[in-house]
């Protein structure tokens, strides 16, 4: 069921400049966010992912259509109404070295603090849980400086969870880490999303994760512009294999996620199937080799054995000419026999 709305975004007018030297990245775009929703804004680069965001969290102007948050106009709210509203981190944001994760995360209630940003007791509370719900207790008297790159991020992460708003807006928070890191910063902002009823709008170049955890995902492209809706529903829709299409990148419809596009110059029947026969296909695939099933008619053949301890055979004219325990040796002889 959909929450109440958050964002409206109506013939947004998104780019640079102003009047006939105007560079418009994007027009009329059409998108709405709920409570409790994560949103994953995808694109290919240089589509206007940080154009859209800077524009949302009213760093930028727009240059036409409407945006509004909880119902008030965005592009008229001031810079404090907006910190009480929307939380925002930014991939090229400042870091104060010698901060440590605590006056970091303070610093997101400079919307409720006085001029000189002193943190009464609700305040330390709010900084408190915020960097416990982000995991990193341990680390809440720690130089920003002596923390990992997927440590910093949630420092930000609770910094902007202090700021106790609506919305978070990330650009590309999981750009620069690893896998792993990667995937926590996702589930830490699924459960954000989930468990609070904050929303969550965050840029990525990661599909799959995307795919696999966001609640809705915004697919910016030049020439479609903005669509939006759940990952199913897009993929459904076509829209991932129509944008993606000729860029190398191939949507498999039997495990729900995108691999490379390979360029085959050879086809070889397999006989088999389990997790070595994903595998043998794929290291073939890499090499240039189409893999398929094998049929009766076929007399060359590769095939999974998995009696003892797995092996891999090779057949020609229906006889066994080569056994081998590794994929590599495998692709070497089929190389060799070609
Ligand atoms: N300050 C600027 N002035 C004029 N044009 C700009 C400016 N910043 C970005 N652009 C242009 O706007 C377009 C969109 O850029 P943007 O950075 O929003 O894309 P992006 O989707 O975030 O890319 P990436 O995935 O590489 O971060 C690009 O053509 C870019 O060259």
């Amino acid at each position: 069921m959909a929450g109440k709305e958050i964002l409206d975004i109506n013939k947004l007018c998104i780019g640079y400049g102003k009047g006939k030297r105007a560079k418009v990245v994007h027009d009329q775009l059409q998108a709405k966010m709920f409570t409790g929703e994560l949103v994953c804004l995808l694109g290919e680069n240089g589509t206007g992912k940080s154009t859209l965001i800077r524009t949302i969290c009213g760093f930028q102007p727009a240059l036409g259509g409407e945006a509004s948050l909880m119902g008030k106009d965005l592009l008229q709210l001031s810079e404090k109404e907006l910190s009480k509203m929307a939380a925002v981190v930014l991939t090229d944001r400042v870091i104060v070295p010698n901060a440590t994760v605590e006056e970091l995360v303070g610093l997101g209630r400079s919307p409720y603090t006085g001029t000189f940003g002193i943190l009464n007791d609700e305040d330390k509370d709010i900084v408190h849980t915020s960097i416990e719900k982000c995991g990193i207790l341990h680390k809440k008297k720690e130089r920003l400086s002596n923390l990992s790159d997927g440590e910093k991020q949630k420092a930000f992460i609770a910094k902007a969870l202090a700021q106790d708003t609506q919305i978070i807006i990330l650009d590309e928070p999981t750009a620069f880490l690893d896998m792993p890191a990667r995937v926590e910063i996702m589930q830490l902002l699924r459960q954000i999303a989930s468990n609070s009823g904050k929303s969550v709008l965050m840029s990525t170049h990661d599909l799959d994760l995307a795919l696999q955890m966001a609640d809705k995902l915004w697919l910016l492209s030049a020439e479609k512009g903005l669509l939006t809706g759940t990952p199913e529903d897009l993929l459904l829709r076509n829209e991932f294999q129509t944008i993606f299409q000729n860029k190398g990148i191939e949507f498999d419809n039997k495990t729900g996620l995108f691999r490379v596009g390979y360029d085959y110059n050879h086809e070889i029947p397999v006989k088999g199937h389990g997790f070595e026969y994903v595998l043998l296909r794929r290291a073939f695939a890499r090499n240039g080799i189409k893999t398929i099933r094998k049929a009766e008619k076929d007399t060359t053949w590769l095939e999974v054995c998995k009696n003892v301890s797995t092996s891999f055979k090779y057949f020609e004219n229906g006889k066994c000419v080569g056994q081998e325990k590794t994929i590599e040796n495998l692709l070497t002889l089929t190389l060799n026999n070609r």
